[in-house]
């Protein structure tokens, strides 16, 4: 598959005194999932709007494949988007949705029932989109983007109003997506959201760029924390007292920062003190993505 990169550069957008998005370059790979992170308000949908050519940007460009979208002969062909799950005709049922979008990417009746079964939005077809969850919605605009069977894919939060089942269900669908060779971008104001969907990160804050790397080396940022369960926790905090390690109270333990497992097991082994538990905890990537836009801000 010959799936199109995307990039921005030097990308702005002014609304009157509002500077929604400053100066942002960034490049989205095919063949990855690509998490667009910022809080809300931070810029990413007018970013995406950009990039799709709904607005017109103030500086710089955003370019699929090298080229602006409205430049490229069937652009709703090469990029599927998926903006707000909230512009649908209430009255029409989902599948008179999907017919009357179809025509306009050169999509078949098959294709149409094909993308309501990707979603699992079979048995919900003939149900008026005014009734519709949250969640359902949310699939019915994911099989819209999907109805050309499109290279790359645009999304706007698409988690949102999903249940952890259809979370779950969403990152093995958007990993399958990517890994076919697309590229597949991704917004969420919440990184735990798509931690486990995204290879790529890019953190923007009130419009500027903040970090923009693979979701490993973020992790990196992360560090290592160490969980400690004892009997004796006013002896543990002493004894991280004397080795300048910092440690705070978490559930019915304590967490070491920056200090690995092994390190802590010596130091209570050597001190005499009884462990129920020692564990490595896995990086919070919450705190780093708070730590990125919360300094930006
Ligand atoms: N059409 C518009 N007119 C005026 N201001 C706008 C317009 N669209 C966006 N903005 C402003 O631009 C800023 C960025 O908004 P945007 O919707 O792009 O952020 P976002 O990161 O997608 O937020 P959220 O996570 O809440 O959806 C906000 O201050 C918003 O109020």
């Amino acid at each position: 598959m010959e799936a199109p990169a995307l990039e921005v550069a030097g990308l702005g957008k002014s609304f009157g005194s509002v500077r929604a998005v400053d100066d942002l370059s960034f490049r989205v790979e095919p063949g990855r999932v690509t998490g667009f992170l910022g809080p809300n308000g931070s810029g990413k949908t007018t970013t995406l709007r950009m990039l799709l050519g709904l607005v017109r940007p103030s500086d710089g460009r955003a370019l699929v494949g090298g080229r602006a979208y409205a430049d490229h002969p069937v652009p709703g062909a090469l990029v599927g988007a998926a903006l707000e799950a909230t512009g649908f005709h209430p009255g029409r049922t989902g599948a008179a949705h999907l017919a009357a979008y179809a025509p306009q990417v050169g999509a078949d009746r098959d294709r149409c029932r094909e993308v309501l079964d990707l979603v699992g939005l079979t048995p919900a077809a003939e149900r008026k989109v005014g009734g519709y969850s949250l969640g359902m919605r949310q699939r019915l605009g994911l099989a819209t983007a999907l109805l050309a069977d499109p290279p790359a894919l645009v999304l706007d939060e698409p988690a949102n109003g999903l249940d952890p089942e259809g979370i779950v269900w969403l990152r093995g669908f958007l990993r399958h997506l990517a890994s076919q060779g697309r590229t597949v971008l991704v917004s969420s104001h919440v990184l735990g959201e798509v931690q486990h969907t995204v290879d790529d990160v890019v953190v923007i804050a009130r419009g500027r760029l903040v970090h923009a790397s693979s979701l490993a080396e973020l992790a990196s940022m992360a560090g290592v924390r160490t969980y400690v369960e004892t009997p004796d926790p006013e002896r543990f905090a002493a004894l991280c007292a004397e080795r300048g390690w910092e440690c705070a109270a978490r559930g019915a333990g304590h967490e070491v920062a920056d200090v690995p497992a092994a390190a802590v097991g010596a130091a209570a082994y050597a001190a005499g003190l009884e462990l129920h538990q020692l564990a490595t905890r896995g990086a919070d990537l919450e705190d780093v993505f708070l730590r990125l836009t919360g300094a930006a801000a």
